[in-house]
């Protein structure tokens, strides 16, 4: 039964991961993103759908809300994966503007959107699915990284709270992610010192998010719980 699935941050990495693979296995996608990827022109299909949106805020969350409502009668999955990575600022002024940025886009685009497309996800008898992509470090925090992982914290809450409110309508679960994929701008020994503090000492790639989605979507009697994809590391850091 083909399956229709809205993703955030989907232009590149895991959202864009993920978009190819519900396309691949017959379900239609959604794929919400600010950039228009020139990967999604190398998907070719007909239950590929591209919904560009001018930022993750109240905005952004209109913007896809229009795109998507007059194309779907139901939504089975909404996976909120749109997300900043960055080191706190080292100047204090900018505090204030950092915090904004990673607020909107971890817990106010997120929280927004779920409450607009409810309606759409909830149905009592096959339950719509809310996955929020959260981070092992939003239990217990890089100091450096404190604006990241305090709005993935309050992500994780949310999640929670959503599960309430939703149920049984509405399943709502979070995956807390450990070394899945550097990025460019990590050096040898950043993810030596990564992988030397991770039991299974080897980056992940993104398949084991889409196995972890695809166990949360078969098992209906999974919500308001958070799933480690982290190869240990949430046990082994100090
Ligand atoms: N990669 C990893 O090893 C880990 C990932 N995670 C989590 O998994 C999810 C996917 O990770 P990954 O694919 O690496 O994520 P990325 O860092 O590639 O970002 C995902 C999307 O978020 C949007 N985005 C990124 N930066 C900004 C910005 N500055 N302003 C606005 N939007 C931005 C983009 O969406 P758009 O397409 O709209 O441009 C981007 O495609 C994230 O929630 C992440 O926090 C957690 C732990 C480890
Ligand atoms: N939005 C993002 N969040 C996170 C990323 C990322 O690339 N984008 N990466 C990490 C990890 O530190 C990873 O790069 C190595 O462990 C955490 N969150």
């Amino acid at each position: 039964m083909m399956k229709t699935v809205v993703i955030t941050g989907a232009s590149r990495r895991l959202g864009l991961f993920l978009a190819e693979q519900f396309i691949a296995r017959g379900d239609r996608v959604f794929a919400v993103s600010r950039s228009t990827s020139n990967e999604f022109t190398s998907i070719d299909s007909a239950n590929f759908h591209a919904v560009q949106i001018h930022g993750y805020d109240k905005l952004g969350v209109e913007q896809a809300v229009t795109a998507i409502k007059p194309q779907v009668s139901h939504i089975d999955l909404l996976i909120n994966n749109a997300s900043v990575f960055e080191a706190d600022p080292k100047d204090n002024q900018e505090i204030e503007s950092k915090l904004t940025l990673f607020f909107q886009i971890h817990m106010l685009f997120p929280s927004l959107l779920t409450h607009e497309l409810a309606p759409l996800l909830f149905d009592e008898k096959t339950p719509g699915l809310v996955v929020n992509m959260t981070d092992i470090y939003a239990d217990n925090p890089s100091h450096q990284h404190s604006l990241y992982c305090s709005t993935k914290a309050g992500l994780e809450n949310l999640t929670r709270s959503f599960a309430k409110k939703f149920a049984p309508g509405i399943r709502c679960n979070s995956i807390m992610p450990g070394p899945l994929k550097f990025l460019p701008e990590h050096s040898q020994a950043q993810k030596e010192q990564v992988l030397n503090a991770t039991l299974l000492p080897f980056e992940a790639g993104f398949n084991p998010v889409f196995q972890t989605i695809e166990f949360i979507l078969a098992n209906p009697f999974v919500t308001g719980t958070a799933i480690k994809v982290d190869g240990g590391r949430s046990i082994c850091r100090g």
